[in-house]
C-alpha cells in the first residue's frame, strides 16, 4: 500500500497509461484480440514458463485491461488489481481464494442478494459457512468469531439499508485474530472511500455502477492491499476459473471513470436535495442515508466515508402493494436494478435485488416489504423532486385508506 503521488481526480485520468508506447494515442486503444502472436516458439515457451514479460492470451492479461487494472490499483490505494467480467465474479473469486472446506466467513448484517446466494451455495457444496453479524463494535465482531473462521467480508454502506460496517473495528479484530478482511466498496466508489488505506486487505467493486456510471458495463475489480498475493490470485483463481472482463468492457470503463469525482459530486449534492424532500413526506416513515444525522452509524460513516453517497433507501406507509404503486406512479426516474448510473433508478430490494434471500433472513438484514432504494441520477435536482412529487399525490389516496 502506498500513498498516490497524484490527487485521484488526476490519476483516474492518466494513471497506467504511457502514450508513447501506443503510437501518442491520446486515448488508452483497444486491444481487442483473444490472443497474441510469439515471435518464435522459444519467446512463447519463455512467456509460459513466466521467464520473460509480454501477452499470451487475453484471459491471461490484455494490454487495455491492464490499464485498468493499474489505474484501480492507483485509486484504491491498493499494490495490485485484477479485473473481472461481473461484480459478482469478483467477489466468487476472493472467497473461492481465501476459504476452504470447512470454513467460516463473517459477513456485515446485510449482504447484496446474489453474495448471500455464492455463500449458501458455498455452504451446501463444500460446508464453508458464514454468518451475518452487526458490525459496529469490536465486541460485537469478536463474539461471532470461531476457530475455523478465516475472513471478514463486509459492505459498507450495506445494499440496501445503508447500515455502516465499523471498518476500523474489523480491521482491528482481524489482525488480532489473523484474518482477512474484503470490503465491497461499490456503494462509495474509491472517490469516497478507500478502505485498503484504513488496514482491510481487499476490495471489490461491481465495476458496472459507479465506476462505469453509463449503464453500458457489466464488469468487477478486485484490489489488494498485498502485491503478491494478488499476482497468485492472477496465476490461480482468475486464470483457472477465468471470469476476466472483456478488453471492450475495460475500454468503456477507462472511458467512464474519467469523470468519476465530477459525476459523484453531483450524485450527492442531488442525494441530499431527495433527501431533504423524502424527509417532509407524510407517506415516507423512514430514510436511510450514511451521512444523515439521525442514521444510527452516522459517527462512523463521518469517520471512514468522504460523502454520503447517491444511494437514499426509504420506507413507504403501508406494504409491498403501496411501494409498487409508488414505483409505477413515476415516470422520469426508471424503474431498475443496478445504481450508479446517470438516470435515476428506483428498485424493491424486497422482490428485486434481494429476492432470492430467504424472507427471515431479509428481515433480519431489516430489508421490510415497503422499502424502496433510490440510486440519484445526475438529471436536474428539480425535475427529480418534480417527478417525486407528483409520485406521492398519486398515491396519497391509497396510502391514506390504509
Ligand atoms: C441482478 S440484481 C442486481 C444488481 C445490483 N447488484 C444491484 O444491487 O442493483
Amino acid at each position: 500500500m502506498k500513498k498516490p503521488s497524484v490527487n485521484i481526480e488526476t490519476s483516474i485520468i492518466h494513471k497506467g497509461y504511457d502514450s508513447s508506447n501506443h503510437h501518442d494515442s491520446l486515448s488508452t486503444p483497444l486491444y481487442q484480440t483473444s490472443t497474441f502472436s510469439f515471435v518464435d516458439a522459444e519467446q512463447g515457451e519463455n512467456r509460459f514458463a513466466g521467464h520473460a514479460e509480454g501477452n499470451i492470451y487475453s484471459r491471461l492479461g490484455n494490454p487495455t485491461v491492464r490499464v485498468l487494472e493499474e489505474r484501480m490499483t492507483e485509486i484504491e490505494q491498493g499494490a495490485g488489481a485484477l479485473a473481472f467480467g461481473s461484480g459478482m465474479a469478483a467477489v466468487s473469486a476472493i472467497l473461492i481464494y481465501l476459504t476452504r472446506a470447512g470454513d467460516h466467513v463473517l459477513c456485515s448484517r446485510g449482504i447484496y442478494g446474489c453474495t448471500f446466494g455464492l455463500l449458501e451455495m458455498m455452504e451446501e457444496k463444500y460446508g464453508i459457512t458464514h454468518q451475518l453479524v452487526s458490525m459496529t463494535t469490536e465486541k460485537e465482531i469478536e463474539r461471532a468469531i470461531r476457530p475455523e473462521t478465516v475472513c471478514i467480508y463486509v459492505e459498507t454502506p450495506i445494499n440496501p439499508t445503508m447500515e455502516i460496517v465499523n471498518l476500523e473495528a474489523v480491521n482491528a479484530v482481524a489482525e488480532k485474530y489473523g484474518l482477512k478482511v474484503v470490503v465491497d466498496n461499490t456503494f462509495c466508489s474509491p472517490y469516497l472511500q478507500n478502505p485498503l488505506s484504513s488496514g482491510a486487505d481487499f476490495v471489490v467493486h461491481s465495476a458496472t455502477k459507479y465506476l462505469n456510471g453509463h449503464g453500458d458495463v457489466v464488469g468487477g475489480v478486485l484490489v489488494g492491499r498485498d502485491g503478491e498475493e494478488v499476482k497468485k490470485i492472477r496465476k490461480t483463481v482468475q486464470k483457472d476459473v477465468g471470469g476476466i472482463m472483456s478488453p471492450f468492457d475495460a475500454w468503456l470503463l477507462l472511458r467512464g471513470m474519467k469523470t468519476l469525482p465530477v459525476r459523484m459530486d453531483r450524485h450527492v449534492s442531488n442525494a441530499k436535495k431527495v433527501l431533504t424532500f423524502l424527509k417532509q413526506q407524510p407517506a415516507v416513515t423512514k430514510v436511510f442515508y450514511p451521512l444523515d444525522e439521525g442514521h444510527p452509524q452516522y459517527e462512523i460513516a463521518q469517520r471512514q466515508m468522504r460523502e454520503g453517497g447517491g444511494l437514499i433507501s426509504f420506507e413507504i406507509e403501508g406494504g409491498k402493494k403501496e411501494a409498487q404503486a409508488f414505483m409505477n406512479s413515476l415516470s422520469l426516474i426508471k424503474i431498475a436494478v443496478s445504481l450508479g448510473d446517470a438516470e435515476t433508478l428506483i428498485q424493491h430490494p424486497a422482490s428485486m435485488t434481494h429476492a432470492v434471500v430467504p424472507s427471515e433472513d431479509r428481515e433480519a438484514m431489516g430489508i421490510s416489504e415497503s422499502l424502496l432504494r433510490l440510486s440519484v441520477g445526475l438529471e436536474h435536482p428539480d425535475d427529480l423532486l418534480a417527478d417525486l412529487s407528483q409520485a406521492f399525490e398519486k398515491v396519497k389516496p391509497k396510502i391514506q385508506q390504509l
